[in-house]
């Protein structure tokens, strides 16, 4: 028997590999080459994973309508459309998509998967009807008042550190509106879903270490959902137990994951015909304890940085705009006079208010929260989109960063903040332009759960820190540190508050 040279066994190892390497990138590659995209994309995932982690996700994809046309290939099996049509096809109730792996890189619980992470349809709908009593408010009645309370307290510690009188020369201290606009978030999720705050607020802190976490593997978080490979390792179930978050940690996700375990274990021992809460909702329905708490936990996620960027870039776009300020203000000061609006302002009467309707579509627009792939999956038959043929297993993503600034849709001044766009077209036009903005929450089947509970918090916020206070940036120059990573991170929003001078 004569022995291996080991340094043939290498070199015909090697080849095999790169040999296997390059056989596939080939394969990959001619699949979809027929996509126009950045030319690297259609290679490797260096590509897409570089757009996520660099922080730069957004601006990078915001030029793709222009430059590529409304279907982009941006990996070797990913593609992106910003054609708000196509993109309602591919989610609606009807549609054969199942959503793509990429949603695997969302998992947090080793043996039970939240709503957002489930990718089969048939299982995720019947999920979807479980959940959607709890997420509507249909069964929630305290919904409203547990979204003013926050506010309440959002208003009070805004008064209590930062507010100055108007016309006076006390010395300013700036309030970072971004970090406020989180702790807010992250509590009035926790008392929706909990029961009670984090208490964020009241401290003026990320008690809990959930943003910094969030924000600190947010890049990481974007690459390893993008590139199949790594997501495959770190989001298998032994991946999840290794890397993920546990009720045992000392620190960061783990210790929000125990107390809401531990909050679910207590609705799941009572009566539970005396339950009103989201909680109390999904349990009628049918979730079981373990599915109670991986929802519960995932509402956090879901629900805090998104809303708390929304709230962010309206604020920052509106005390940056005068003429949009100031006719706002006007709007808050007619609708307080004429009696239009109680104290606190019910979401019911901030929908009649013009203004403020377009201030929130133009403030989603201009920024849309989530800049993340989001693809669905061709069905086995393949597709075609746009005339071009897609063949099954390929992912297709809306991109929500181009489709916001298209200027087909919006108009050609669909780079600047003008709420302006709304109000003066007709009533066909105006509610087709929402149609489209109302995108950034997805659509059809896999439409998100929370837009409720997200209007009703965009809509509540917005008008009573306006009727509270006077904002302007401390120094224009330096705006808002924003990076884009799936979502948005947002730091060093500082503004001056004064008390407002609209009712002296
Ligand atoms: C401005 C705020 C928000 C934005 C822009 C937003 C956006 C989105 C998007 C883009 C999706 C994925 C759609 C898809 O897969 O195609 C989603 C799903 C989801 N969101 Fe939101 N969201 C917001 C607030 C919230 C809030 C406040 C909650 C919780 C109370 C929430 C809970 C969820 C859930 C549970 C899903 C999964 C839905 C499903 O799988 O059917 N979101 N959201």
């Amino acid at each position: 028997m004569g022995i291996l040279d080991p340094g043939l066994t290498f070199t015909v190892l090697f080849s095999l590999v790169a040999g296997y390497f390059l056989a596939s990138t080939f394969y990959q590659w001619q699949r979809l080459r027929h996509i126009p995209g950045p030319p690297l994309a259609s290679l490797t995932y260096l590509w897409l994973g570089y757009s996520g982690w660099s922080g730069k996700q957004y601006e990078i994809h915001k030029v793709f309508g222009e430059k590529y046309g409304p279907l982009v290939r941006i990996g070797p099996n990913e593609l992106s459309t910003d054609d708000p049509e196509t993109v309602r096809r591919i989610s609606s109730a009807k549609s054969p998509y199942p959503r793509s792996k990429w949603y695997d890189g969302t998992r947090f619980h080793p043996e039970s998967d939240a709503m957002f992470s489930m990718i089969d349809p048939v299982i995720h709908d019947k999920y979807k009807a479980k959940t959607s009593h709890g997420y509507s408010g249909r069964e929630t009645p305290g919904l409203e008042s547990a979204i003013d309370e926050q506010i309440e307290n959002l208003i009070s510690l805004i008064r209590r550190k930062y507010v100055r009188k108007p016309g006076t020369s006390a010395r300013v201290r700036p309030l970072d509106l971004s970090n406020v606009m989180a702790l807010f978030t992250l509590d009035t999720i926790s008392r929706i879903s909990l029961g009670k705050e984090f208490g964020c607020l009241e401290r003026e802190k990320d008690i809990l270490g959930f943003f910094h976490t969030v924000d600190t593997f947010m890049p990481a978080m974007n690459v390893l959902g993008d590139v199949p490979w790594a997501r495959k390792i770190v989001f298998s179930t032994l991946g999840i137990r290794l890397f993920g978050p546990k009720p045992t940690d000392k620190t960061g996700l783990g210790v929000m994951m125990k107390l809401t375990n531990d909050e679910v274990r207590k609705r799941y021992t009572g009566d539970v015909k005396a339950l009103t809460d989201v909680l109390g909702s999904f349990r009628r329905h049918g979730l079981t304890e373990t599915e109670c708490q991986t929802e519960a936990f995932f509402m956090f996620v879901a629900g805090s940085e998104t809303t708390s960027n929304t709230l962010t870039i309206i604020l920052f776009y509106l005390i940056a705009t005068p003429a949009a300020y100031q006719r706002f203000k006007n709007e808050v000061k007619a609708a307080v006079e004429s009696g239009k609006a109680s104290n606190p302002i019910t979401a019911a009467e901030a929908r009649e208010l013009p203004y403020l309707q377009a201030v929130l579509y133009e403030g989603m627009r201009i920024r849309p929260s989530a800049t993340g792939s989001f693809g669905k999956e061709v069905p086995p038959e393949g597709d075609t989109i746009h005339g071009y043929f897609i063949p099954g297993g390929t992912a297709v993503g809306p991109n929500l960063s181009s489709m916001m600034r298209s200027k087909a849709l919006f108009g050609d001044d669909a780079d600047i903040f003008r709420p302006e766009r709304f109000l003066e077209v007709d009533e066909a036009t105006c509610a087709e332009m929402k149609r489209n903005v109302e995108l950034v929450f997805g659509y059809g089947r896999w439409m998100c759960a929370g837009k409720v509970i997200a209007f009703m918090e965009l809509n509540k916020t917005i008008f009573e820190l306006i009727r509270q206070f006077d904002f302007q940036l401390f120094d224009p120059k330096a705006g808002v540190n924003s990076c884009s990573h799936g979502s948005w991170v947002d730091k060093d929003f500082f503004i001056a508050a004064t008390e407002s001078d609209m009712f002296t």
